[in-house]
């Protein structure tokens, strides 16, 4: 079998929040490639886990490594949301859409490339208007928006503010933003959340070619169990901060940990839990 080659490792990783402790001791892997999906109940501690990863949270305790292909490694607890983004390519959404609603959506896709044009322009007007490396560079962003268009398929809303369009469209040009930055590791905050059953399809077909024609690694976090279990090769199930299951989905959908934890039955009923999910799969553990 070949061994995997992670990204991400978080090492016993806490968060405290006064007296709670919104994520306790984890510990998990992302390999390099995959499409990990975080998942858990409500108030688990994935936004948080995301926001330690992306260097909006110091965290209590813990590392956070992060491996690039070239072998770089960034330790990013250390670093801020900026340098998270700008230096060890990570890039992110939110729960909430974050695009310029009033400009187009080439226009979105063409300001996430500000920095790398900015640098191109050595930073100044003269660099703007005459260095042929400004030139390249702009045109190369341009193709890059283009074909981030054509994958999230939005060719043709390219010249509509991006405000108008339907919220599962927003969802991938925020995505399709997120990949003009060229990141290694890509995390999405709940990326299916309040879509229809054609706008998930949509995204499940932008993540799977995000994988398959960049090999990107994306973390997601999701509710959405089913969702889940569509497009990831790993996941890794929260609950109360703390790790309790972790595998491909096929572990994962079987485990009667998860199962207790998504069903919301207490400690002492888990057993019984075991027993029916064991019948119904009769019991070939
Ligand atoms: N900035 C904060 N200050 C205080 N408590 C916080 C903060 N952020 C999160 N928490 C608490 O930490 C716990 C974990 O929250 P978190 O948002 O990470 O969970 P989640 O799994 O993402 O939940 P959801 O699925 O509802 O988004 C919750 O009890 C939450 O109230």
């Amino acid at each position: 079998m070949m061994t995997k080659d992670p990204i991400l490792k978080v090492d016993h990783l806490s968060m405290r929040f006064g007296g709670l402790m919104a994520i306790n001791d984890l510990s998990f892997e992302a390999y390099r490639g995959d499409i990990t999906a975080l998942i858990g109940p409500n108030g688990a501690g994935k936004t948080t886990v995301f926001n330690c990863i992306t260097g909006f949270y110091k965290p209590t305790m813990g590392m956070i490594t992060m491996r690039q292909k070239a072998g770089k490694e960034f330790l990013l607890e250390r670093m801020s949301d900026f340098e998270v983004n700008r230096d060890a390519k990570v890039a992110r959404t939110f729960q909430n859409i974050r695009l310029f609603s009033g400009l187009t959506v080439l226009e979105n896709l063409l300001v996430a490339q500000h920095n790398k044009l900015m640098m191109a322009s050595g930073y100044t007007v003269l660099g703007l208007l005459g260095f042929p490396t400004y030139k390249k560079a702009a045109a190369q962003s341009i193709e890059q928006a283009k074909y981030w268009l054509d994958k999230a398929n939005l060719t043709d809303r390219a010249d509509d503010p991006a405000g108008d369009l339907p919220y599962g469209a927003q969802r991938r040009l925020e995505i399709a933003r997120a990949m003009c930055t060229g990141p290694e590791f890509l995390c999405l905050d709940e990326p299916a959340a309040g879509l229809n059953p054609r706008e998930s399809l949509a995204l499940n077909e932008l993540l799977r070619g995000i994988r398959s024609d960049t090999g990107t690694s994306i973390l997601l976090i999701e509710h959405d169990m089913s969702v889940v279990m569509e497009i990831s090769d790993h996941v890794v199930v929260l609950e109360y901060g703390q790790k309790i299951s972790d595998g491909n989905p096929d572990h994962v959908k079987n485990d009667p940990k998860v199962i207790a934890a998504y069903l919301g039955v207490e400690d002492d009923e888990v057993e019984d839990v075991i027993a029916e999910v064991e019948g119904e799969t009769g019991g070939a553990h």
